[in-house]
């Protein structure tokens, strides 16, 4: 189903495995006039595990009736299964800020690539701690803040950032930003992030991994897609993609092959998001 089609919408339930979720779900639903075309779900174990269920459906006047799909699933369904659940509709763009250092590789990659139609988000926002970028940035047509931040600068920084951002925002993507978040802004900001590492996770986390890569003498050298948490480089895996090398290529040569790796496996992280096939399970992620 298209993302601009008005009447289309989409439901992610999470909760306990039981006997009779799906059934729940469609016949509300279906009671409701929707019309389901896509679903996917997946369970980590029948005993006690977790259930994960994406529904995409069709249902005429969809933007006046969520508000009411949402109060009355969660009266109905959500109460009896103790499930969490997100109703969307699939032709609103997400809202986006975009987090960017010097590197613009990544930053430039979806600024295009949302410019052409090709990721469903509106790039609302670009915050730098540097200010290199910015008439890149304004090129197209996106406003641009830099936010210098310092070791010893950083909370002032974090609370310009979240003054500028909150609540006008539904996504944040960190695009080759070098400043580790803290906890506080995680938890304040109120919506995911999304990070780029530039390697294949779990190998070489933290700063420098192309130099770690040199220094091992890997083979295959790769990017890793993951929401932000307060252990840096350590939270949910959402996409991955790897390259080969040769001994014969320098750290230098490394990054610039990882370069590309970088930008596609952040816009296939993004997009997967922003279409709610990402689902979170503890530590990793479900993707349908
Ligand atoms: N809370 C989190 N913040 C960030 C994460 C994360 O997973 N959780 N990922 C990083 C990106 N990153 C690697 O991908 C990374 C960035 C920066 C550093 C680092 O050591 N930064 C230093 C300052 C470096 C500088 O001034 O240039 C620091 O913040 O003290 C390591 C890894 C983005 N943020």
């Amino acid at each position: 189903m298209t993302g601009t089609d008005p009447d289309v919408g989409r439901l992610v339930v999470s909760c306990t495995d039981q006997p009779g979720i799906v059934a729940c779900v469609s016949s509300f639903l279906y009671r409701r006039g929707a019309n389901i075309v896509q679903s996917d779900q997946d369970s980590t174990g029948p005993a006690g595990g977790r259930f994960f269920l994406r529904i995409v459906f069709h249902l005429p006047g969809l933007d006046k009736e969520l508000p009411r799909l949402e109060r009355e699933f969660r009266q109905e369904v959500a109460a009896r299964l103790d499930a969490d659940f997100r109703f969307r509709a699939a032709s609103v763009p997400t809202r986006v800020a975009l987090f960017v250092s010097r590197y613009d590789h990544c930053l430039l990659d979806l600024l295009w690539r949302a410019r052409r139609g090709e990721l469903p988000i509106e790039v609302c926002q670009v915050v730098s701690n540097h200010p290199d970028l910015a008439d890149e940035v304004s090129s197209f047509g996106v406003a641009f803040e830099h936010i210098p931040v310092t070791r010893a600068t950083k909370p002032e920084a974090e609370r310009r950032q979240l003054g500028l951002l909150r609540d006008s925002v539904d996504l944040v993507v960190l695009a080759r930003y070098m400043q580790i978040l803290s906890g506080d802004f995680l938890d304040r900001i109120g919506v995911p992030v999304i990070n780029i590492h530039h390697s294949f996770l779990p190998a070489f986390a933290g700063a420098g991994p192309y130099e770690q890569a040199k220094e091992r003498g890997v083979k295959l050298i790769g990017a890793t897609a993951h929401y932000a948490t307060e252990e840096l480089d350590e939270g949910p895996i959402i996409e991955q993609d790897v390259v080969r090398v040769s001994h014969r290529a320098s750290a230098r040569e490394l990054a610039r092959r990882g370069a590309d790796i970088e930008r596609t496996v952040l816009a296939r992280a993004v997009t997967w998001h922003c279409e709610d096939r990402v689902l979170v399970n503890g530590r990793t992620t479900i993707v349908f």
